[in-house]
């Protein structure tokens, strides 16, 4: 099996986990983010359409609340309706606190009207407004009096003739003789829209006593719209089921007056044209809406008032924006988790190599052929317990191993040492003669040749006699073997006797033959050596007082010949055989 590096090992899992991560993060981002964009942006929606539903209903609740308490109370106290000053005064202390209720007012069957009067734009303009004061049925505007409710006369204010009974939402409350909306109508003068609810009041009888009123002013419910922080491009509209607009965050007309006639702006005839689309579909739920190729998340809610009244909430978002917030998030997410993976990875690679690196410098020692590298090692190799740990091991392994080796080594001198010995000796013993303690034959032909040699290049000369004892075999038929071979010996001492210890060869050439060997000799010093050798003889015995004479045959080498000790030998076997032929005891030269 093929290995694999450390560091490929821990950095490849990274590598492949970051690319399927990318991979998969990129897919399931692609297809769930337009439906997360999408439910985001309902959940976006519910929650800004919420805000409006519930800031709608406070604002119109007094509205009901008010008309709700005062036909209460008229209806069961008629008698309060006989004076209308100190209806006021009860009027304007309802009004106070809400500044777009333009009007709280009570008319009675007789034509008496009182009202507590707001300015619908202008703030702190609160009124009292009556047709009873100074001239029946004569309207006329006054101050405030906390004492006596109406106060004086406001100059500024026109004087003229009213009748109240003449007056839609007089004359709506009686034909529909119950809490009746009006008409959203602008207010003349005022570039806003107003509303209003009136009642009938019957007393406990069920006869009609005049009808209750209030009105508001809806700019505030244009202002809240156009405050409203909306993600950019999106769109809110109030309106009613019709289309006709009550409120836009667009912060545009709600109505024009063309030529002397007012109408109201309708969502179809709306100059923006994502609000004019968005008219095509005013059934309550979730839409979708394409605007010149630009897609609207759009949603509808009703809004239901008291007395059956009943407003429609829009809301249009395009869709792009939270797809690209949730893009932007989700590209986010993606990097930064190639970028974890990543920095997992080059942090794997250092791990990788600060664990490969010792385990490198061990298996480099280990496989270095000096077993030294590794007791060399340092102490301790690394930080990681486990590679410390294999280090000592290998270090322990590697002295036990020198000391083997070195046990080894002295074991294998001790033994070359006595193996030598025995060498020489078994040489020795191959090239003597066991009985003489001479040079053998194969003794001498080693000998022979070194000393031809040397003596060759040196110029010298050299002299070789073979010898042999004349009649030997008597002496071992007469006296025996054993005095044979004590003849022998004799013979091998007393030619020994004869030459130098150094330069000059003795051996024992076979049976009863021997040879001598003179290097760098005259022939005169050979002859008087040898008859040295037969005047030792005649005056000593071998053995048994036996005396014996031996054969010579003398050859001499020039300084300058190149004979070879083959032939030398040869020539002196002649010789000695020439010595053995003419009567033995000779020297034959
Ligand atoms: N004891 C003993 N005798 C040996 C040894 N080697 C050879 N001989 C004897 O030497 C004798 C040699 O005899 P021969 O070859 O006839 O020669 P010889 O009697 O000396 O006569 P010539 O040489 O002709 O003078 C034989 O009897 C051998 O047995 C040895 O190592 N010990």
């Amino acid at each position: 099996m093929k290995s694999v590096p450390l560091r490929w090992l821990i950095v490849t899992p990274f590598i492949v986990l970051t690319l399927i991560s990318g991979i998969t993060l990129y897919f399931v981002s692609t297809i769930t983010i337009s439906n997360i964009a999408n439910t985001v942006g309902i959940q976006y929606i519910k929650e800004v359409e919420g805000r409006i539903y519930d800031r709608v209903q406070n604002f119109m609740e007094p509205l009901s609340n008010i008309v709700d308490t005062n036909l209460h109370a008229f209806s069961h106290r008629p008698a309060l309706l006989d004076d209308l000053t100190p209806i006021a005064g009860r009027f304007y202390e309802q009004a106070t606190p809400y500044n777009q209720m333009t009007f709280i007012s009570t008319a009675t069957v007789d034509g008496r009207y009182v009202s507590s009067a707001q300015d619908p734009i202008n703030r702190g303009k609160h009124n009292i407004a009556a047709n009873f004061v100074h001239q029946p049925l004569t309207m006329e505007g006054f101050e405030y009096d906390p004492v006596n409710f109406i106060g004086p006369k406001i100059l500024s204010d026109a004087t003229f003739s009213y009748d109240p009974r003449t007056r839609p939402f007089y004359l709506d409350a009686i034909k529909e003789n119950k809490m009746t909306w009006s008409a959203i109508h602008p207010y003349y003068g005022y570039p806003t829209l107003g509303i209003g609810l009136s009642a009938p009041i019957y007393d406990q009888k069920g006869t009609l006593l005049g009808v209750t009123a209030t009105s508001i002013a809806l700019r505030e419910l244009d202002k809240y719209l156009e405050s409203l922080e909306l993600v950019e491009g999106a769109y809110i509209f109030l309106a009613e089921e019709n289309g006709a607009l009550i409120a836009t965050s667009e912060g545009g007309e709600l109505y024009r007056t063309t030529e002397g006639l007012t109408t109201r702006v309708n969502l179809n005839s709306h100059p923006n044209k994502v609000l004019q689309l968005a008219s095509g579909q005013l059934a309550t739920g979730t839409h979708q809406l394409n605007v010149d190729g630009q897609e609207y998340l759009y949603f509808v809610r009703a809004i239901s008032l008291n007395y059956g009244k009943k407003w429609l909430i829009g809301i249009l978002i395009p869709s792009a924006y939270h797809k690209s917030i949730l893009a932007e998030y989700t590209q986010s997410t993606i990097l930064i988790t190639l970028a974890l993976f990543l920095c997992t990875g080059l942090m794997g690679s250092l791990i990788a190599w600060y664990i490969g690196k010792p385990i490198h410098r061990l298996n480099e020692a280990a496989n270095n052929k000096n077993i030294t590298s590794i007791q060399q090692l340092p102490h301790p190799l690394s930080n990681i317990r486990e590679i410390n740990s294999l280090s000592q091991g290998l270090r322990s392994m590697a002295d036990n191993l020198f000391d083997i080796m070195q046990n080894l080594e002295k074991k294998v001198a001790e033994r070359t040492s006595v193996l030598q010995g025995e060498n020489d000796s078994l040489l020795e013993n191959s090239l003597t003669d066991e009985l003489t303690q001479l040079y053998n034959r194969r003794g001498l032909k080693q000998v022979l040749e070194q000393s031809l040699g040397k003596a060759q290049q040196h110029h010298q000369k050299i002299t070789l006699v073979l010898c042999d004892i004349d009649h030997f075999k008597q002496i071992n038929d007469e006296y025996g073997h054993t005095a044979g071979d004590l003849a022998l010996t004799a013979v091998a001492a007393n030619l020994k006797n004869h030459t130098r210890l150094a330069e000059d060869i003795v051996a024992r050439y076979g049976g009863e033959e021997f040879v001598l060997v003179f290097i760098n000799t005259e022939v005169t010093q050979v002859m008087q050596r040898l008859n040295s050798i037969r005047d030792h003889f005649k005056s000593n015995p071998v053995v048994h007082h036996q005396h014996i004479t031996m054969s010579f045959g003398v050859v001499h080498a020039n300084a300058d010949s190149a004979i070879s000790a083959k032939e030398l030998i040869e020539q002196a076997d002649k010789k000695l055989y020439e010595a053995k032929n003419s009567g033995r005891d000779k020297i034959v030269v």
